[in-house]
């Protein structure tokens, strides 16, 4: 029995043939806010409500960890519209809130939490959580299911420890970054370390493949793998082992893949592997009850640098067309409306993108009136820039009714461009985010806090356990360590082996015996019950008895104090995680925090101004973006500038960046530049001289400032002021004060943090459970 589906309604008919287009290959190309991502999310729930597909055999593949969050609650969204009649005799829109959040538990239960929606990344630990103990290497080293996960500064710091360190290189000579750069280059090209220094001519080569033959056994000591291996691992194993692939290939009856454009190599023989079952592709014809659904556009392609490849998508149709009648109509949709920008915004992507040489020519045409002209400005220095952004935002949100911080964006070429906005952001009491800039996790202290858990599921991360081992100082020298660790590697065991064997350390340790058994024993505790305990329990019982929270609480200074709270924050997000995944484990949370990117997505109800590079701004939509640095040499990048291809890459960033833009787009340059601690003359960008004239205008759409103004000065005479910035001031806040929030409920304020004009309070609540919020965003009212 099938069902009217309504939401069919909300796309246009090549969506909707994109959309209920069951089994087999389909393509959909199109430009910028065409409605792709919308067309994949409803083709999921097409394929559950309307073909009884079960939501376990469906695989979608997202851009970043946000966008697999979004994609479920838009799904869960519609089905709440859809299915709330046929669950309580009533429409969605009738429910009271009770009745509303039994049907959307209801909902997320049944539909969203079985769907497997994710970034590669996230989705490939995920399978390997499961099978990774059936792998072997090429030396025949294996795994268990508690692997840890090293992120990329991970990866790094154990790269630069074995060029420092194992083989005393000069790092100068051997930078560590580039020495990783090039064990990734060799891994994503499937080199193993004794192929690759096969390919290697000289010292230098050789020398780097001494380093990937040292990493990996490090990796392997470590029961680790970084982000390479996550999807390397997979693969090898699906070809190593026809049953395990047999599996996923049976499970995995519908795929769908975001941004199919930066898929690399190893993504795509991920991809067809799971297809294909492992059957030749080409020759691959049993389609009953099957499909592969890829959404891209190749003048979005921006990640040649980590090996993304658009000839992929260029190759989708041969790959997998085959078998079917030769008939492009039957693999490939194309979607030629744009939804999302004013015309004016999308005449000057279109017009920018065609000076690129290597493209194929398509349509994308307005459906939007033109709206305001492109407002362009050249600044006197970064200084300047930053002042006029800021001065328009505040103009704007101050003007226009609608306008929230979150509707804002700034987008850069560099992630250092950043800081002289940060800088007048924070001046002018603005909130903002720095989306993937310094990431929350890679911040020491959430790495120490992190490095504890791992310890906890992983007894082999010797990695994590030497991070923890003398953090806080607890009289454990360098000394007792060393002897300990390289006791430890001649037994081959790992350390953790040499800590609980309590005769080992009194032999070992001498007079820090105590102390290094007094760690083993508060460790043991936990490694004893971690699994019968909540995740967030255990996080915050360990930083306590470990001592670090009493250590940073000791130390009175503002960083301690900054570092108390990004602790804090860390207790929060993992008790959000277990909100939003029921049953959630610690090893769930831990794979969950190696892939996040950053703080900003954890943290509730945030709506401030947007900060981010152009590669991390992909798939995003604002109503107001400002495209910052438009200068020759900064963007395009210097690099880039005499090669051809690179300079289409760059050309095709822009056209990335101006079309987040959905009302008004904002250009920027300026005279001189300090970026790499000297300042430079600068000349405008040539893709500035590349968009249409008519198109740009700078007058500005509001008077300027000459200064920024200060917090006061800002609150001119009768503005409408939808912040509190009065409630964000330490004076007006105490500890023991009540709060009422909406979510949370009634509380105690147990801490306040301050520095400089940020503050925010640590609440903890009668519901259970601490909260570190800024009470000038959070939904929060004061009792007292
Ligand atoms: N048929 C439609 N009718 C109205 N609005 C639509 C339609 N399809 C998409 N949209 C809206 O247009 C905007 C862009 O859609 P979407 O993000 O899916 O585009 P996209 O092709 O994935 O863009 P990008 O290439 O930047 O990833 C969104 O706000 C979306 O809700
Ligand atoms: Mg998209």
């Amino acid at each position: 029995m099938t069902q009217t589906i309504d939401f069919l309604s909300h796309l246009n008919s090549s969506q909707r043939l994109a959309v209920e287009h069951f089994c087999g290959p389909l393509l959909v190309v199109a430009g910028a806010g065409s409605g792709k991502t919308r067309a994949l999310t409803y083709r999921i729930a097409n394929l559950i409500l309307q073909h009884r597909v079960d939501p376990e055999n469906i695989l979608a593949v997202t851009f970043t960890n946000k966008a697999a969050r979004e994609m479920k609650e838009r799904i869960e969204k519609l089905f709440a519209q859809q299915l709330s009649v046929s669950f309580t005799g009533k429409p969605w829109e009738a429910l009271n809130p009770d009745e509303q959040t039994r049907v959307r538990s209801r909902i997320y239960k049944t539909y969203i939490k079985p769907l497997w929606v994710g970034t590669f990344h996230a989705l490939c630990a995920k399978i390997l959580r499961f099978d990774i103990n059936k792998y072997k290497d090429e030396k025949g080293r294996s795994w268990n299911q508690n692997f840890s996960i090293f992120d990329e500064s991970d990866a790094q710091s154990l790269v630069k420890q074995i060029v420092t360190q194992q083989l005393n290189l000069d790092d100068k000579k051997f930078n560590h970054k580039s020495v990783r750069y090039a064990i990734s280059n060799a891994k994503n090209q499937g080199l193993s370390p004794q192929e690759f220094e096969r390919s290697q001519p000289n010292y230098r080569g050789r020398t780097i493949a001494q380093v990937y033959s040292l990493y990996q056994d490090k990796l392997a000591e470590n029961n680790a793998l970084d982000f390479d291996d996550l999807i390397l691992v997979p693969v090898q194993l699906f070809q190593q082992n026809e049953q395990i692939l047999a599996y996923w290939h049976r499970k995995f009856c519908h795929i769908l893949v975001d941004e199919y454009q930066d898929t690399n190599r190893t993504q795509y023989d991920l991809i067809r592997l799971l297809v294909t079952g492992g059957v030749e592709s080409s020759a691959f014809k049993d389609w009953q009850n099957r499909s592969i659904f890829v959404v891209g556009d190749a003048d979005q392609s921006i990640y040649s640098f980590r090996m993304a490849d658009f000839t992929i998508l260029m190759d989708f149709q041969g790959d997998f067309g085959d078998g079917l009648p030769d008939d492009d109509t039957r693999t490939m949709v194309k979607l030629e409306e744009n939804y999302r920008s004013r015309e004016n915004i999308l005449q000057a992507a279109n017009h920018l993108i065609e000076k690129n040489t290597e493209r194929i020519d398509k349509v994308l045409k307005p459906t939007r009136d033109p709206g305001s002209p492109i407002y362009y400005y050249q600044a006197e220095d970064e200084q300047d820039e930053a002042e006029f952004v800021v001065q328009q935002i505040r103009q704007l949100q101050r003007n226009t009714e609608a306008e929230n911080w979150g509707d804002f964006a700034i987008l850069y070429r560099t992630n250092a461009q950043s800081r002289p906005l940060e800088e007048i952001l924070v001046r002018s009491n603005i909130p903002y985010h720095v989306v993937g800039g310094l990431k929350f996790y890679d911040r020491k202290e959430v790495k120490d806090a992190l490095a504890y858990l791992r310890s906890l599921v992983n007894p082999a991360d010797t990695m994590s356990l030497l991070r923890t081992i003398n953090t806080p100082r607890r009289g454990i020298g360098k000394a007792t360590i060393d002897n300990l660790v390289n006791a430890a590697s001649e037994l081959g065991v790992p350390l953790w082996e040499m800590l609980a064997d309590e005769t080992s350390v009194q032999t070992l340790a001498g007079r820090s015996a105590k102390a290094v058994l007094k760690f083993t024993q508060l460790m043991s505790q936990f490694k004893d019950n971690w699994r019968d305990r909540k995740a967030s329990e255990i996080a915050q019982a360990i930083m306590e008895e470990s001592g670090y929270i009493q250590d940073l609480k000791s130390q009175g200074t503002d960083e301690a104090e900054n570092r108390l709270q990004n602790v804090f924050e860390l207790f929060n997000a993992i008790l959000q995680f277990e909100e939003e995944n029921l049953d959630a484990t610690l090893e769930d949370f831990l794979a969950s925090a190696s892939l996040s990117s950053d703080l900003d997505n954890l943290q509730e109800g945030q709506e401030s101004v947007s900060l981010m590079t152009l590669h991390s701004a992909k798939g995003l939509e604002f109503p107001v973006v400002f495209l910052v640095g438009l200068e020759q040499g900064l963007f395009p990048n210097f690099r880039s500038i005499d090669d051809p291809a690179s300079l289409e890459e760059e050309r095709r960033l822009c056209y990335v960046g101006i079309t987040r833009a959905q009302e008004q787009l904002f250009l920027t340059h300026a005279r001189s530049r300090r970026l790499w601690a000297t300042r430079e003359p600068a000349v405008s960008s040539q893709f500035l001289a590349e968009l249409p004239t008519d198109l740009l205008s700078n007058s500005v759409p509001s008077k300027r400032f000459t200064t920024v103004p200060s917090a006061e000065t800002a609150k001119a005479p009768g503005a409408k002021t939808r912040k509190r910035p009065s409630a964000n001031t330490p004076q007006n806040w105490q500890v023991g004060d009540r709060v009422l929030h909406t979510t949370f409920g009634v509380g105690n304020v147990t801490h306040i943090f301050s520095s400089g004009t940020k503050m925010s309070i640590a609440v903890e609540f009668s519901g259970g459970g601490r909260k570190i919020l800024d009470p000038a965003i959070a939904p929060l009212q004061r009792l007292t």
